[in-house]
């Protein structure tokens, strides 16, 4: 049966990042996605022009009008803005049957504008993450949600150890703000003690809009289909450095990628991504 995939998250008018990109990555990976629409936003590949959340209670209707009628197979939470829509939001989950839930703390857009309110942090580490079954931090994010200074590999196992101490499942750090690195390399740990490093070369491209969101619903629809975490996450880094290295190159600024690059490729061999550390 197909399974069904949830994205609670922010528009992107561009097309690239937010439910746009969650959407589009859950029709690739063949599951059937729903979505809750937090906020809309007027933006393209060289920014954010205007933000306007959606009022609390019509967050909420969207999210009880799919999970009174649908079976989810797993959800994500991508850009929540406030701490009322963090606390609704945890609110409902919890009222319904458990499925697996994918926290993207999305917080700062790629030109920079804020998508998440200061004063919401504290909602999303206190209501949000001990729902978690895994948590998606970029390194900035995994920073603010820590207090942590992540350089090296060594800080951010230190900074996933700190984030699964608030009550998450597991953790992906993500490494693509490491511009400096050779590499994109991304650190999985989970409360369980499983830690494993993910390696692929790093595409030297301005147009990454989307990557985090696009990742992390990847990572949710190979859940929804009964993936372990791991084995998401892997599946997942495989869909987002193919969807990266085939970019389309449109717009003007940090343009999108190509969520059906892994499809077009067909059963292509997949070399592009080394594990370390994993059993
Ligand atoms: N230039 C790049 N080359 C290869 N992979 C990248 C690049 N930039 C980001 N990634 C990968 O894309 C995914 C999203 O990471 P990141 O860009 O850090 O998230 P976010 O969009 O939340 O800031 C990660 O798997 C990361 O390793
Ligand atoms: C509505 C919305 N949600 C999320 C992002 C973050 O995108 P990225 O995946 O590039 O971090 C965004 N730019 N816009």
């Amino acid at each position: 049966m197909t399974s069904v995939t949830l994205t609670i998250a922010g528009s992107d008018s561009g097309g690239g990042a937010g439910i746009q990109a969650d959407l589009k990555t859950f029709q690739e990976l063949d599951t059937f996605g729903t979505s809750v629409l937090t906020a809309v936003t007027a933006q393209n590949t060289e920014g954010v022009h205007a933000v306007q959340p959606i009022q609390t209670d019509i967050v909420i209707a969207q999210l009880e009008a799919v999970l009174d009628d649908f079976t989810i197979g797993a959800a994500k939470t991508g850009m929540l803005f406030s701490s009322e829509i963090i606390e609704a939001v945890a609110e409902t989950i919890r009222r319904y049957p458990a499925f697996p839930l994918v926290i993207d703390p999305v917080m700062i857009a790629k030109g920079g504008s804020s998508l998440l309110q200061q004063s919401a942090i504290d909602a999303l580490k206190t209501h949000l993450i001990p729902l978690a079954t895994l948590l998606t931090p970029n390194l900035p994010e995994a920073e603010v949600l820590t207090g942590v200074s992540i350089k090296t590999l060594a800080d951010m196992e230190f900074a996933a150890q700190h984030l699964l101490k608030m009550g998450c499942k597991a953790v992906v750090m993500k490494g693509g703000h490491r511009e400096e690195a050779s590499f994109a390399e991304d650190l999985f740990m989970s409360a369980e003690g499983d830690s494993f490093l993910m390696k692929s070369k790093r595409i030297e491209t301005k147009d990454t809009h989307g990557t985090g969101c696009t990742f992390a619903a990847a990572i949710t629809a190979e859940l929804s289909k009964g993936q372990t975490i791991a084995d998401a996450v892997i599946t997942a880094k495989h869909f987002i450095q193919a969807a990266i290295e085939d970019g389309l190159n449109l717009g003007n600024g940090h343009g999108p990628t190509n969520h059906a690059a892994l499809r077009n490729r067909g059963s292509a061999e997949r070399k592009d991504v080394e594990l370390n550390g994993k059993r």
